[in-house]
């Protein structure tokens, strides 16, 4: 029996996921490695039967998606610059096969640091340094007027990068009323976990220009600076609150940066509260004696915001 039709194929994406793909530099006997997770997904209005009609005539198979993924790593001079190798696959399938419209190309790159062998850097042997994770995320489409023309939206991030200051932390002064327990805090214990995404600004280009516009942009400059950015601020700011903190890790980066425009963080407020000893031989431990704490893993805070260049930074 067919279903009833009061319905319509709202929106579509489809590809492989978890794509897992480690790429060995070996241009020089000083190894270098990337370890990364891919997701490639398609879209536009030609794969709609496949959904609604059972025809896959327009389906590039996922396990096809999957192969290119592995064969431009093999070609490929940019897979240490996830911009750009996200890049090249997601133009890859729209120059490719004429009938897909969008190209969304997600990359994550998993930690491997070198080994300190005898004192020394060591060519070839690695160490998972943590789960920090270095993301970028690419969406393609073929101009909608134009089929030569590209539009690009991009943005990187990190994720997972887990911090904690033991001083240069307070939060004083807010809101007391009958649902506050929580005390002041001159001094207190800071720990988050920084997520943090740069959108750039990239403008449409012809199919043939994707390359070498991106390619002039300093990816991984701006993934280490705005790196050095949130550990700076975080160590050195006297942080009234994570919001404050925040705010002056965002602006810093688009400051810094003339390409990006919106730079967002999610901060959990992973708490660490002193543990009240009085009980024990009247042991003091709360406000400036406090140095055992306990931390709290669940609930935390989560403060999130989105920091935009302003028009007339534009002009
Ligand atoms: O930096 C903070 N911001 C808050 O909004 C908040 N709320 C809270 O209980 N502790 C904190 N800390």
């Amino acid at each position: 029996m067919t279903a009833t039709v009061n319905v319509y194929l709202d929106k579509q994406e489809y590809g492989k996921d978890k794509v897992r793909l480690l790429k060995v530099h070996k241009d020089t006997n000083v190894h270098r490695v990337d370890d990364l997770t891919i997701r490639c997904l398609l879209s536009g209005s030609s794969f709609t039967t496949s959904y609604t009609e059972a025809s896959n005539k327009a389906v590039v198979a996922t396990d096809s998606i999957k192969n290119t993924c592995y064969i431009l790593a093999k070609s490929s001079k940019v897979v240490d610059t996830l911009e750009l190798f996200a890049a090249e696959l997601a133009n890859h399938f729209l120059n490719t096969y004429g009938w897909v419209e969008g190209a969304h190309v997600t990359i994550i790159r998993h930690r491997w640091a070198r080994m300190i062998i005898d004192g020394k850097e060591h060519n070839h042997s690695f160490w998972r340094d943590g789960d920090e994770t270095r993301q970028t995320e690419i969406f393609i489409k073929r101009g909608p007027n134009c089929k030569g023309r590209r539009t690009i939206d991009l943005k990187s991030s990190i994720a997972g990068l887990l911090v904690l200051k033991t001083t240069g932390s307070s939060f004083e002064d807010f809101v007391r009323d009958e649902y506050t327990t929580l005390p002041e805090a001159k001094d207190r214990v800071l720990s988050t976990c920084v997520d943090a995404t740069w959108e750039f600004n990239v403008p449409a280009v012809d199919s043939v220009n994707v390359l070498s516009t991106l390619g002039q942009i300093p990816f991984n400059t701006i993934y280490d600076s705005v790196r050095d950015v949130t550990c700076d601020i975080f160590a050195k700011d006297e942080s009234a609150s994570v919001q404050a903190t925040l705010y002056k890790m965002a602006a810093k980066s688009i400051n810094n940066w003339k390409w990006l425009e919106r730079v967002s963080y999610a901060l959990p407020n992973r708490h660490f509260f002193a543990v009240d000893l009085n009980y024990f031989r009247g042991t003091k431990n709360l406000q400036e004696h406090a140095d055992v704490y306990q931390p709290v893993a669940d609930p935390s805070g989560l403060i999130t915001a989105t920091v935009a260049r302003s028009l007339s930074a534009r002009l």
